[in-house]
């Protein structure tokens, strides 16, 4: 056990799906897992084990921001012994071509995240997925055909900005494809313990053309993402 999550040592599967919202973990485990459990009730921050197509896999719920998926990520690597990381989220497009209902793949992500603090001393750490699930996934997705990009994004600790939109005009002209708010706090835990992350999100607003999902509709859409992370996972194996 640990502060934040009551699961037992080999509660959790080496492969973990991370999602901000819980009700979305609990969504992925009755729709995705075979024989799925519960794993963690504490501060309502769901887990589940089960299997998908023979192989064990759970999900986690990380809340939203670095600071909170840190929690979760740090104890599952250092305490559960994950090794394969997929984050399902959420994002912003800050491309007008990233259309609402698509998925981004994060092969790289800036952030303004303050959570590093003095770890990396005078360097800014470049935090960057797995090479082998990037590709992995983009075969996946080719092989669906589900629309999809795969590029830079950003990782925000503020949602509500004080500037508005004017903040994300510099990503935008250097062609980040979308704004969340945990990708890049995944990639550098997963840097720290060696093991392997990839954050794939679907696009529920666009920042500059207004786009969204209302948020009733949201879960059912969700499907194609979670296949692709699945998918990927039983390819990497
Ligand atoms: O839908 P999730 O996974 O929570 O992701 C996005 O949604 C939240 C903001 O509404 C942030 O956590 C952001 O990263
Ligand atoms: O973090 C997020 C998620 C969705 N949309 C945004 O603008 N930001």
């Amino acid at each position: 056990m640990t502060p934040h999550n009551e699961a037992a040592a080999g509660d959790y599967a080496p492969t973990v799906l991370l999602s901000g919202d819980p009700l979305r973990s609990e969504w992925i485990a009755e729709t995705f897992l075979e024989d799925a459990r519960c794993v963690n009730r504490i501060r309502g921050a769901l887990g589940y084990t089960g299997s998908y197509q023979g192989m064990p896999v759970s999900v986690q719920t990380t809340g939203i921001g670095i600071p909170s998926l840190s929690i979760y990520v740090h104890e599952l690597l250092e305490t559960y012994g994950a090794r394969v990381l997929f984050r399902v989220g959420t994002c912003g497009g800050l491309q007008d071509h990233v259309r609402i209902r698509d998925l981004v793949i994060s092969q790289a992500a800036a952030t303004d995240s303050g959570a590093e603090g003095e770890s990396f001393g005078a360097y800014r750490f470049a935090p960057a997925p797995d090479l082998g699930l990037l590709s992995a996934a983009a075969e996946e997705a080719r092989k669906s055909g589900v629309r999809h990009h795969i590029g830079s994004t950003a990782s925000s600790d503020v949602f509500y900005h004080s500037a508005g939109d004017e903040r994300y005009r510099p990503l935008r002209a250097h062609g980040l494809l979308a704004v969340d708010m945990e990708t890049s706090g995944l990639y550098t835990l997963a840097s720290r313990f060696g093991a392997r992350a990839l954050s794939i999100c679907m696009g529920v607003d666009n920042v500059f053309t207004g786009e969204s999902i209302a948020e009733a509709e949201r879960q059912a859409v969700f499907r194609p993402m979670i296949e692709l992370a699945l998918a990927t996972a039983c390819g990497v194996s």
